[in-house]
């Protein structure tokens, strides 16, 4: 498989592995395959019948061939088991790793937080963590790995990377704004190769700094810098899989489609149902949620993609998804213009000097619509009404985030297509929306009893590059 940047300027194209430890390419762009590679008829009717970790290894082998088949198996086996995501809701087959639930016939939720984090970032971190570790002690070498979180993707790849020989994890967060039991999954963590520092900014802010950092190759080379966020293609890679396993419980024949619901933020989930689309898993619709920061929204519904700075963006009910930049609509992006890297190059020029680029009255907008996304937005007052709903109406509690998606969903259901709403966090991360919506706290599961009364280890800093690259040489040497 080869693999180029969307900006074109990368060099020859590195391996898999290459990838996974290097993040970002080296032109500042995003890796992605040469071309997506297809899902026969075969394939898809051998696939209908495996389970979790084997379908995850035959999708895995369609992009990677750096890895023998046989470590891959094992690595897959290891990660997709029934005690790494053993939290789904009373009832369903934990072994199923992504339980299927109906809401009502032809809606239905696709269950992936049920691992150790309760959000669905645990799916790929997993899987990350278990390759990070096989590839460095092959090539005995270490990494310092860089990440921003708005409260997800943080505490999954600390649960993910703690205790691993050879990686350190310097993960950045918005300071004060994620929520309570999202703070304690992280700051609780006393392991010595965690470092959690809170910026004084929004998300936006944490992501510019990784950029700034992993964009500044002697820094990068010197401190073996990596990235864990869904700039990383390996990332992007293993939530593929869900889609073809949610297509897979959802429909009895591959004769059928279906459309999926996407809470979105970062636009990493939806990007990977946009490959698995494209890889040929028959999917009518990609349907976009996004909150009060509704970017993407704006795009999809006017061609116009106009991110906003900090003070621009709203602090929510469903804080993993206040993001004003996506980093991988530029994946996107790269599909849509043609793969023309000279056009994404252009479009970003804007985009990474503050401003925003409008697509309307060119080619690549009447190209749109062939490409299956839709999008709606929720805001605070939708998210407590559909949280109510799904309680009142079918004895299912959901999170802020899957609460959006739900909302937009049911704005573009179709006749005869089911739609599968991807269920992105557990309800306890964010009870304090919960016990407005419904008067009541959310199911805990044991491991998390009194979490938030731990002590916490945070370093507090200003939204700057260069002190977060001095924290990260402090605490290198
Ligand atoms: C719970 C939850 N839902 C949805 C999202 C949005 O996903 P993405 O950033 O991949 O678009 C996030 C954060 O990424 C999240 O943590
Ligand atoms: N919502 C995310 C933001 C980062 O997204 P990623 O998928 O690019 O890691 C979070 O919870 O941290």
């Amino acid at each position: 498989m080869r693999y180029l940047s969307t900006r074109g300027t990368a060099g020859p194209s590195p391996a898999f592995s290459d990838i996974l430890l290097g993040g970002l390419a080296p032109d500042g762009g995003l890796y992605l395959p040469e071309s997506y590679p297809q899902v026969s008829a075969a394939e898809l009717a051998e696939w209908r019948e495996l389970p979790y970790s084997a379908l995850a290894l035959k999708i895995l082998q369609k992009f990677v061939d750096d890895i023998p088949a046989c470590d891959l198996k094992s690595l897959a086996d290891r990660t997709y088991s029934a005690n790494v995501y053993k939290h789904c809701r009373p009832g369903r087959d934990a072994t199923d790793i992504t339980p299927l639930t109906t809401v009502e016939p032809g809606f239905f939720l696709l269950e992936l937080s049920n691992g150790p984090t309760l959000a669905f970032k645990d799916m790929a971190m997993q899987l990350l963590g278990n390759l990070f570790e096989y590839v460095l002690a092959k090539r005995k070498e270490s990494i310092n790995i860089l990440g921003a979180t708005s409260g997800d993707t943080g505490s999954a790849a600390e649960y993910a990377m703690r205790g691993k020989q050879g990686v350190r994890v310097f993960m950045l967060s918005p300071n004060g704004l994620m929520s309570a039991f999202q703070r304690a999954q992280m700051y609780s963590l006393q392991d010595p190769n965690i470092f959690n520092i809170a910026i004084e900014g929004m998300f936006d802010d944490c992501q510019d700094i990784v950029k700034a950092v992993s964009n500044d190759a002697a820094f990068k080379a010197q401190y073996k810098i990596g990235a864990v966020n869904s700039i990383n293609w390996a990332r992007v890679l293993a939530q593929i899989v869900y889609y073809f396993k949610g297509y897979f419980a959802a429909t009895s024949s591959n004769d059928e489609k279906v459309s999926f619901a996407v809470p979105s933020g970062n636009f990493g989930n939806i990007c990977a149902g946009h490959v698995a689309r494209m890889m040929g898993l028959p999917i009518a619709r990609l349907v976009l949620a996004t909150n009060e920061n509704d970017v993407l929204d704006e795009f999809f519904r006017s061609g116009v993609y106009r991110p906003r700075g900090t003070a621009d963006t709203w602090v929510t009910s469903s804080p993993s998804m206040d993001i004003s930049k996506a980093s991988n609509f530029e994946r996107f992006i790269f599909d849509l213009v043609g793969r023309d890297p000279s056009v994404v190059r252009e479009l970003w020029s804007k985009v990474d000097a503050g401003g925003s680029f409008d697509l309307r009255g060119t080619p690549h907008m009447a190209k749109l619509p062939g490409f299956g996304f839709v999008s709606g937005k929720s805001v605070h007052a939708d998210r407590l009404a559909t949280i109510r709903d799904l309680w009142e109406q079918h004895q299912l509690m959901i999170d802020t985030h899957t609460a959006d998606a739900v909302k937009v969903a049911r704005e573009h259901r179709e006749a005869g297509i089911p739609m599968i709403v991807l269920e992105t966090a557990q309800p306890v991360k964010f009870a304090e929306t919960i016990q407005e919506a419904l008067g009541r706290d959310p199911v805990r599961p044991r491991d998390f009893d009194g979490i938030e009364n731990l002590p916490q280890r945070v370093e507090v800093m200003k939204a700057d590059a260069q002190a977060v690259k001095d924290f990260v040489v402090r605490h290198c040497s």
